[in-house]
């Protein structure tokens, strides 16, 4: 099944395929003919003291020729067979990035980051094997037992047959390894996943973790992993040591002993018999050679049918993200940005509503903010918007379509996301802007970095635009990072504002300047903000006030604090804040 869908990869380079296999065979028959020419002269010449110069010249010619060409040949069946795989493991592992792409953050919610890029290197470096090497060793063997089946009976029908009850035997050896070896090479495989995991969050965390000194624990974990890796690993050494050799071994003997207990029992009825017990014994050796460099491989088949299936698994999963329903005609687009919530509940894991019957309407152009302490569901909300995930009840419209019937692209290209913590890729400034938009110009980009005000901060670095921005933008200061990923938002041209106010501390001009720079930015449009400072949403049309999931408050500000309950509370607690510290 797994091994199927693995060989489907080879369908578009069939070609390639068969030259290889050609290649392959050609540089067997090369190595084979070799002792052919060996014998003919032991036979022809040297037994019958036979010694004539122009043939013996030629056959050593062409022995030698012969190991040329074998060389030769080897060389390009590998290099083609090698080919061939990478070319298979490249593709696999776009089918599995281009997948995770296209995942709903709730799989990621679930996940480590670590794990995953295990599956899309490490599993996928592992099937490299299986084209590498499995398949041309299985093919050049197969090749070779037959052929000397063949010659076994030519020699003795009778014996040859009973040599063939080997093969079940050697068959269901193999099985055997497979069925013992899987869940062992799964074991493998899952820790060498969890290392990369451990690893993986470690490096992101490494600034916590040297802050409060967590390193020894965290050592002890990663030890702890890395000792059950080695375990797993020593359980597949041991059914290696066990199965893959000494079985094969054992198997031999018995064929040995089928051989010699047959002409035991068959002594004198000719003369040929000796010689023909030589060349059974011989073959039977030569033939168990095949077998054993398979059951080698079979290391290596186990781990890559172990390693496809946990990336096919990947390639299968159907936790997708939300995408556009209904047909394919209907293309609305967001025009006004009229932004509607009807009775909408949520639950990220399907049993804990995290959002209960929440209602509200934003006009064109106005400013809803979303208020509330910590785990209210205010990010929710706006995750809702986005279409991260799905309510499970109600409806969320926008101009009066359900966000379902746009596609992914208007809706993300129109809803332009301003988040807590902004994400740099690594690339250059203007890059980082545009986002590799060819629709946005250099001066778009500069336009939107003017507007925002960030031209200033960028300008005044030593390469400007150009500017390298490492991983995460870890050289940027928080409040230019922010200033940064407001010009990205809208070098967009958004219709729809959705902002997560930060509530990191930058100084107070920087704060000034995003202060500003958020205003501009929300004139003119539907704004959602998530607000974490009641200062910054005071003219905001509508403020919600959420309470474990609920709106328990509605109205401006001054209705707001009219009302005397939690948003004058926490507007109350914020002022007294402020008089105590500033
Ligand atoms: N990805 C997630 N999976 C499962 N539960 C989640 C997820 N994100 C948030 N939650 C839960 O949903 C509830 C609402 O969280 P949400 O992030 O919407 O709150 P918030 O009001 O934005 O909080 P904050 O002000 O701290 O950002 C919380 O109880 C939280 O534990």
């Amino acid at each position: 099944m797994v091994i199927r869908r693995l060989l489907q990869y080879l369908n578009p380079h069939r070609k390639a395929l068969a030259v290889a296999m050609t290649l392959l065979l050609a540089a067997t028959a090369a190595e084979v003919a070799g002792p052919l020419l060996i014998k003919v002269f032991i036979d022809d010449y040297l037994t019958p003291g036979i010694f004539d110069q122009q043939a013996l010249f030629t056959l050593g010619v062409t022995y030698l020729l012969l190991h040329v060409a074998s060389a030769i040949l080897m060389y390009f069946q590998l290099f083609s067979f090698q080919r061939i795989a990478h070319w298979v493991i490249q593709e696999l592992r776009m089918d599995v990035f281009g997948k995770v792409q296209h995942l709903g953050l709730s799989f990621f919610d679930k996940r480590p980051g670590g794990a995953l890029i295990s599956r899309i290197t490490n599993d996928t470096e592992a099937i490299k094997d299986l084209f590498v090497s499995v398949l041309s060793t299985f093919v050049q063997n197969t090749v070779m037992i037959t052929g000397i089946f063949v010659v076994l009976f030519i020699l003795d029908a009778r014996l040859a047959f009973f040599c063939l009850f080997l093969l079940p035997f050697v068959v269901g050896l193999m099985v055997l390894y497979q069925k013992l070896s899987y869940p062992v090479f799964r074991t493998v495989r899952q820790k060498l996943s969890d290392l990369n995991a451990k690893l993986s969050e470690s490096i992101q965390g490494m600034n916590v973790i040297q802050a409060f000194r967590q390193q020894a624990r965290l050592l002890r974990q990663f030890e702890q992993t890395n000792h059950e890796h080695y375990q797993a690993n020593m359980k597949s050494t041991k059914l290696n040591g066990l199965l893959l050799r000494p079985a094969v071994d054992l198997l031999y003997l018995l064929a040995l002993m089928i051989v010699l207990s047959f002409f035991g029992f068959n002594l004198g009825e000719s003369a040929m018999q000796i010689g023909v017990l030589y060349a059974f014994i011989n073959l039977l050796a030569r033939m168990f050679e095949p077998v054993n460099q398979m059951m080698q491989q079979l290391t290596f088949l186990q781990q890559a049918v172990v390693s496809a299936g946990r990336v096919f698994e990947l390639l299968d999963e159907q936790e997708l993200a939300p995408t556009k329903k209904g047909d394919g005609e209907s293309n609305p687009s967001i025009t006004e940005g009229r932004i509607v919530f009807d009775q909408v509940t949520f639950s990220y894991d399907g049993h804990t509503d995290v959002l209960k019957n929440i209602s509200f309407a934003a006009e064109p152009g106005q400013t809803v903010a979303l208020v509330g302490h910590t785990g209210s569901g205010k990010t929710s909300i706006t995750n809702l918007l986005m279409r991260f995930y799905e309510a499970q009840q109600g409806a969320i419209t926008i101009d009066g379509y359900p966000l379902s019937a746009f596609s992914e692209g208007e809706l993300r290209s129109k809803l332009g996301l301003v988040l807590q913590d902004p994400f740099l890729f690594v690339g250059d400034v203007k890059e980082n802007i545009r986002l590799h938009n060819p629709a946005v110009s250099d001066e778009d980009v500069k336009e939107a970095a003017r507007f925002v005000q960030a031209d200033s901060f960028i300008e005044k670095l030593p390469h400007g635009y150009d500017e390298l921005i490492g991983e995460r933008g870890a050289t940027f200061s928080s409040g230019q990072r922010q200033l940064l990923s407001f010009a990205r938002t809208m070098a967009q041209r958004p219709k729809v504002l959705i902002l997560d106010e930060a509530t990191a501390s930058v100084d107070t001009e920087t704060e000034e300047k995003i202060q500003e720079a958020l205003q501009r930015m929300r004139h003119g449009r539907t704004t959602i903000a998530i607000a974490h400072r009641l200062s910054t949403i005071q003219d905001a049309d509508l403020i919600l006030v959420l309470h474990r999931g609920e709106i328990v408050e509605r109205g401006t500000h001054q209705e707001l604090l009219a009302l005397n309950g939690l948003y004058h509370k926490m507007y109350l607690l914020q002022q007294g804040v402020k008089e105590t510290t500033g």
